[in-house]
């Protein structure tokens, strides 16, 4: 390996958006590297690097956006995203930094979408912008901190650019569903995207996507975080009730989402054997979080009945695309109503998997489980008191009631009426969850383990 690759083995595992976390990297290979904008003769320079991240029986892509200056020169304030010091190919050492933390690098970023025709723009990273488009450039790039599977950085009220970090080969999904849901008033508009050639892949991958920001929104997480402390605290004003009303919204807005999906893109019936698939995937998660996670095995037989009984569910379910990984986080309540957020799917499902026609009862299940954590996520800091438990798991209940009469008010296929697939639906994004915090918020990970032992304890859905 470089010196370079040597510094980002040991970077890179630390990083809040690496997937492969508890795995030792066996070698880093940078696979390209690009210089995206420079601050002028003498640098700084912004650089994309695609990444190979070699792990035990796998090798992954990520995206670096790298900084690199003279030695003494880092500004203080970015001396915590410093990588390390390498040589660059004329012998010159040169600090090289994490830049998407770097405001005066990536404010030139937006830049270069507002120049479509700037020099570069045709070579192996382009950047490109929606037709009758106009980017105002003239804002810095604000880094947002936070829960976040990639990294997202804010130009002033208007835009919000998102870097995927673990790369797969080809559109990402979430380019593609926000340009497919352009118009709708529940999704915040895409304006560009930056597309990366990688060797051996004709179809260009895409490395960002440009999207208008909705300042002064506030996202679903925080809202019924809020809401369920002041009910376990006591300051709430009308217990159960409180959220209900967004719950209800939040519904009827997923399920309209969820139409113009249908509108715009393929929709089918999943066939009996796209079903037995289905479950036999659900069941090979299973498998790999239990030999990951092994308090989750005890609770396994009756999941995997679950699933037999999904396989099984004989009546016909529409498919389409859906959005894949659809929790509160995912959605903005702004003072028009709901707008949805991050159509990327699970980001470490390849692609190619998250394309496929699913049935939109998943997205409901995402959020179902999503309710279930807000409460139980607040009650990781009461532990072993009874009453706070039946009330946060009452607010729960209230909340899934409201959103699957919204999503069915909205149009959407009554949740009520397909309790088997959401069973199986929610056991198996529960599964995905245990996986997640295992590797990413071990902290967290009691969350969804007691979800999945409260309903594992629960009988079947009559048949
Ligand atoms: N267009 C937008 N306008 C306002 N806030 C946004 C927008 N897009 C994303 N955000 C904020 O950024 C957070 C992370 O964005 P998201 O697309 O979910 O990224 P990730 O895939 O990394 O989780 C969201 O929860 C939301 O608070
Ligand atoms: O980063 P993404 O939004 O793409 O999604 C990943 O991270 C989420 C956490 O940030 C994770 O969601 C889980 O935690 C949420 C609370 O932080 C909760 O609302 C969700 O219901 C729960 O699934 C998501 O699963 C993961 O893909």
């Amino acid at each position: 390996m470089s010196q370079l690759e040597e510094l980002l083995a040991v970077w890179l595992p630390r990083q809040r958006w690496f997937s492969g976390k508890g795995i030792p990297i066996r070698q880093i290979r940078v696979e390209s590297r690009h210089t995206l904008v420079s601050a002028g003769p003498d640098g700084p320079d912004l650089d994309v690097l695609v990444l190979q991240a070699g792990q035990r029986g796998r090798s992954s892509r990520y995206q670096l956006l790298l900084g690199s200056r003279p030695p003494g020169s880092l500004p203080p304030d970015l001396a915590r995203v410093a990588i390390g010091v390498c040589r660059t190919a004329g012998g010159r050492p040169t600090v090289v930094y994490d830049a998407a933390h770097d405001a005066q690098l990536t404010g030139l970023l937006l830049r270069r979408f507002a120049e479509p025709a700037a020099p570069g723009q045709s070579g192996q990273v382009r950047f490109r912008t929606l037709p009758g488009e106009r980017i105002r450039p003239g804002t810095t790039g604000r880094i947002l901190t936070g829960e976040q599977s990639n990294t997202s950085l804010v130009f002033g009220q208007d835009y919000i650019l998102k870097t995927f970090r673990r790369l797969w080969p080809g559109p990402n999904p979430d380019l593609e569903l926000t340009m497919a849901l352009s118009g709708s008033p529940y999704v915040a508009r895409s304006c560009g995207w930056i597309e990366a050639d990688l060797p051996g892949y004709t179809t260009p991958t895409t490395l960002a996507m440009l999207q208008r920001f909705i300042p002064q929104a506030t996202d679903g997480w925080v809202l019924a975080t809020a809401n369920v402390r002041s009910l376990l605290d006591g300051t709430g004003s009308d217990r159960q009730s409180a959220f209900t009303g967004e719950a209800a919204r939040l519904g009827r807005t997923t399920a309209e989402v969820h139409r113009s999906l249908a509108a715009a893109l393929p929709t089918d019936v999943l066939s009996p054997v796209g079903a037995a698939a289905l479950a036999d995937a659900m069941v090979q998660r299973l498998a790999t979080a239990s030999a990951e996670v092994p308090e989750l095995a005890e609770h396994a037989p009756r999941v995997m009945a679950a699933y037999t009984d999904f396989a099984e569910v004989d009546e016909p379910l529409p498919i389409q695309r859906i959005h894949g990984d659809y929790h509160l986080g995912q959605a903005v309540r702004t003072g028009a109503g709901w707008v949805l957020l991050d159509f990327e799917g699970e980001p470490t499902v390849p692609v190619r998997d998250r394309q496929r026609l699913s049935s939109p009862l998943r997205d409901v299940a995402g959020m179902l489980r999503s309710f279930d954590y807000a409460a139980g996520y607040l009650l990781v800091g009461h532990p072993g008191d009874p009453e706070l438990e039946w009330a946060a798991h009452a607010w729960a209940q209230h909340n899934r009631e409201a959103f699957c009469r919204g999503y069915a008010d909205g149009g959407g296929s009554d949740p009520e009426k397909h309790l088997t697939v959401l069973r199986a639906f929610e056991f198996d994004k529960a599964v995905y969850e245990v996986l997640y915090e295992a590797r990413n918020r071990p902290n967290w990970l009691r969350v969804p383990l007691e979800s999945i032992a409260s309903a594992a304890a629960a009988p079947p859905v009559p048949g």
